[in-house]
């Protein structure tokens, strides 16, 4: 692969994602040195977490990360201070941005403007509102601008190869008509648990807690459980299919959350008072089954018709979407070429080790493209 020779490599997060793309990132940079044909070099010169920041002024790169972030006492810097950090550097930078904050997702022009490339699982930045969509595409050089490079795979399905193949569809004049599924591992994992096609299955609040333990959660569970965490991929679909999407919050989104539990003050009381409201849960599940049918939370984007919707239905225990396995993610297109027939992505939606796959293949693009 013909990549620059140094590349300086920003990370901010070191979460349950974070961790795991540490550490393809060393893997990679020890196949991108070995490489007899272009050896390069990446440099890992920052590493911040909400709390605390680990770089050198002179860009020397971080030795063990894990350690040198235990040590480290240092504040991290205000977002425009990185984003000039990273402008002085020595050669091409890029920004992998393993966090859920909107601050760092609002930043992302500013980065892309002074030519600094963006990876990213974040979902923020491309599903809050439609003028920060257009301010990162008309910066990035993948979009009509002349800045960084930004991709986001991992924003959608975890490291299933879903946004590359609406891409791929869209830019090759295919008719994207509709796309449906199960976005989201937290919520396919839940309901796969909660009532399996097999019967049985546990209470709903031991469930999500299960999930957040796995990792698949967002770090506060409540953006899984009110239906957001779907409606933000459905919003980065639905535009990137060519629909004008304004926020999230445009179109219809079911929320599991109980209404006595929406004013709670954090996610640890909400996890603690979940279980009162298990009764309510079952309730569900008893009048799925005796349709003979089981309850999944699903997404759908209906393109001609330009509507976008997420909350729960009732599907036969024969329906693929009920069959899924674990935090399995099943997404169908529906395209003029691929008729009734629909193109399937499916696959493990949520999980450190996948996430971070998806992120580090999009660095592996960006390095391509910066050669
Ligand atoms: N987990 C999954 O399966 C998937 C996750 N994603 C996305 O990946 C991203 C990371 O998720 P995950 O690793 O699970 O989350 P975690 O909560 O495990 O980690 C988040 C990390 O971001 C850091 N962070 C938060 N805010 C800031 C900030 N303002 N500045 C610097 N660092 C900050 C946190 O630091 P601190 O500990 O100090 O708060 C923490 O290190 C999210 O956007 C998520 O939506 C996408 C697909 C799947
Ligand atoms: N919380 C999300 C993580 C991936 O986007 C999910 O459960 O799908
Ligand atoms: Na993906």
């Amino acid at each position: 692969m013909p990549v620059p020779r140094q590349v300086f490599i920003a990370v901010i997060g070191a979460g349950g994602v974070g961790k795991c793309f540490l550490s393809q990132l060393s893997q990679l940079t020890s196949n991108l040195a070995r490489s007899p044909s272009a050896p390069t070099t990446l440099s890992l010169v920052w590493l911040s977490t909400s709390k605390k920041a680990v770089y050198h002024a002179d860009y020397k790169p971080l030795g063990n990360w894990e350690s040198d972030l235990e040590a480290s006492t240092s504040p991290t810097l205000p977002l425009p201070d990185l984003a000039s950090y990273l402008e002085k550097a020595p050669g091409k930078a890029v920004l992998i941005d393993n966090t859920s904050n909107q601050d760092v997702a609002d930043s992302y022009p500013l980065f892309l403007r002074k030519g600094i490339s963006i990876v990213t699982p974040n979902k923020k930045a491309f599903s809050s509102t439609s003028q920060l969509w257009r301010d990162i595409f008309s910066a990035a050089s993948n979009g009509t601008g002349a800045g960084g490079y930004i991709f986001h795979e991992s924003s959608v399905g975890a490291g299933l190869p879903v946004l590359s193949a609406l891409k791929e569809l869209v830019e090759t004049g295919d008719q994207v008509r509709k796309i449906e599924g199960v976005f989201s591992g937290t919520m396919s994992f839940l309901f796969n648990s909660f009532q399996p096609v097999a019967g049985g299955g546990g209470k709903f609040s031991a469930e999500v807690k299960t999930a957040k333990d796995k990792g698949f959660t967002e770090p506060d569970p409540r953006d899984d459980l009110n239906g957001l965490d779907v409606a933000r991929k459905l919003t980065i679909l639905a535009r990137l299919a060519g629909l004008e999407v304004e926020s999230p919050t445009s179109f219809p989104v079911q929320s599991l959350i109980p209404k006595e539990l929406e004013a709670v003050a954090s996610g640890d009381e909400f996890m603690a008072r979940l279980p009162e409201f298990d009764d309510q849960m079952d309730e569900l599940k008893t009048a799925a089954e005796k349709e003979g049918k089981v309850v999944r939370f699903v997404g759908s984007v209906d393109v001609p018709k330009g509507e976008v919707k997420v909350g729960l239905e009732k599907f036969d225990t024969s329906h693929p979407i009920a069959a899924l396995k674990g935090s399995d993610n099943i997404i169908a297109f529906y395209t003029e070429r691929y008729g009734d027939n629909p193109l399937i992505i499916q696959g493990a939606g949520a999980g450190g080790e996948v996430t971070a796959m998806g992120v580090t293949g999009d660095l592996i693009k960006v390095l391509r493209l910066l050669q």
